[in-house]
């Protein structure tokens, strides 16, 4: 069966309730099996990978296979939205959307195990791209490699653009990010004895402030970076001197030659800091699968193309963000386009009242099933 827009709005308020973090996606896995298993079987073939699943659909021409990713985690975010469907898990929210790209990408998988597709594709519903690079783990397990997509598409919602607008770029769509995880480690004391203590809050605080020249003076001003730190604790009350101090945060570029660099600069800093305060340190820097998101050009002519030239497709060319997405891994070992699906809402993604309009679903679905059967019509065409 293809699914109608009702089906696939209940389906997203189902998916919407049971948010699990990466790696933990296990309802997601049940709720996602159970949906695909009542599709037409015809042209299926299913697998799990960990928490995520791959299909393969066996089209008419074996030649070339079209991937389409979804991801499928949720983020530790309390969802304060009111809504009647709003998440179930304490402390868990769909705050970035996945369950509107789930949606789209069961809306699709519906209609082409209906109406079988010109060449093979494959479908990867992918855990964990918040945190633990569920796409670059999937990409090396191997377990893609029976049904490797010779190209491959994404999408991310986007609350800025209407409902249904899809929005691309050339080049790099996403910024390539680092986590940040430092700790500072000296020696706590009596807050009157400042000479007889080390005190982390003031080498933390000079860390913090440091830092802030990397982007100004470290990166080249035509180019651009962002270094947030986003966790800052130390100590534990007034009149104690803090013997330690945690610093979380990120890293964002629009090149990995920037990414690098500003990981090295924020290494350096740190252990600048250190040696002048004759403290430890402890340095985690983590980049995992979040390359810069980098666009195929070839292929992403071909679908800006389509999409500015589609009746009833709204585009917008748009900037890269400095947001990241483990796909840009993806993209790193397979040619493609990620894109923007505007979902329409005054909250960011990450936000606890984020509330995407839902008329986005269907609206996209017959969006990137007409490109993806244009695109797999030109590549018949060539390989028949
Ligand atoms: C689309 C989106 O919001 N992605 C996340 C990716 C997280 C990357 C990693 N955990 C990090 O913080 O560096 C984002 O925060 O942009």
């Amino acid at each position: 069966m293809t699914l109608t827009e009702e089906q696939l709005i209940q389906i997203r308020r189902d998916l919407h309730q049971i948010p699990e973090i990466g790696m933990e996606e296990f309802e997601t896995q049940k709720y996602l099996l159970n949906v695909i298993q009542n599709f037409n079987q015809d042209y299926l073939e299913i697998k799990t990978w960990k928490t995520g699943i791959l299909v393969h659909v066996n089209g008419e021409n074996s030649e070339h296979t079209i991937g389409y990713r979804t991801d499928i985690d949720g983020l530790p975010v309390q969802e304060q939205t009111g809504l009647p469907y709003a998440s179930k898990n304490e402390g868990k929210m769909h705050a970035c959307g996945h369950d509107i790209h789930m949606s789209v990408a069961l809306g699709l998988l519906s209609f082409f195990s209906e109406n079988k597709p010109k060449t093979n594709m494959t479908f990867i519903f992918q855990p964990a791209e918040e945190n633990k690079s569920g796409g670059m783990q999937l990409y090396n397990s191997g377990a893609m490699d029976e049904w490797m997509p010779d190209e491959i598409y994404g999408l991310h919602d986007n609350p800025q653009l209407n409902a249904g607008v899809i929005g691309c770029c050339q080049g790099t769509l996403f910024a390539g990010t680092c986590e940040i995880h430092i700790k500072f480690i000296g020696k706590s004391g009596h807050a009157a004895f400042p000479h007889d203590a080390n005190d982390m809050v003031v080498a933390g605080a000079q860390f913090v402030n440091q830092i802030q020249t990397i982007v100004s003076r470290n990166v080249d001003p035509i180019e651009s970076g962002v270094v947030t730190l986003g966790h800052f604790s130390a100590g534990t009350t007034g009149n104690v001197i803090a013997g330690q101090c945690q610093i979380d945060g990120t890293i964002r570029a629009l090149t990995q030659e920037n990414n690098l660099k500003i990981q090295k600069r924020v290494r350096e800093i740190a252990l600048g800091i250190a040696q002048s305060f004759g403290c430890e340190v402890e340095i985690d820097l983590h980049q995992g699968g979040y390359y810069p998101v980098e666009n195929d050009p070839k292929i992403t002519k071909i679908f800006m193309d389509y999409m500015q030239n589609a009746k009833d497709v709204d585009f917008v060319e748009t900037r890269p963000a400095m947001t990241g997405e483990d796909f840009g891994y993806l993209l790193s070992k397979i040619p493609g386009t990620m894109f923007w699906l505007g979902v329409q809402s005054p909250y960011s993604l990450h936000s606890e009242f984020l509330a995407p309009k839902e008329e986005a679903i269907q609206i996209g679905v017959t969006e990137i099933r007409d490109f993806l059967q244009y695109r797999m019509n030109l590549i018949y065409d060539v390989i028949k």
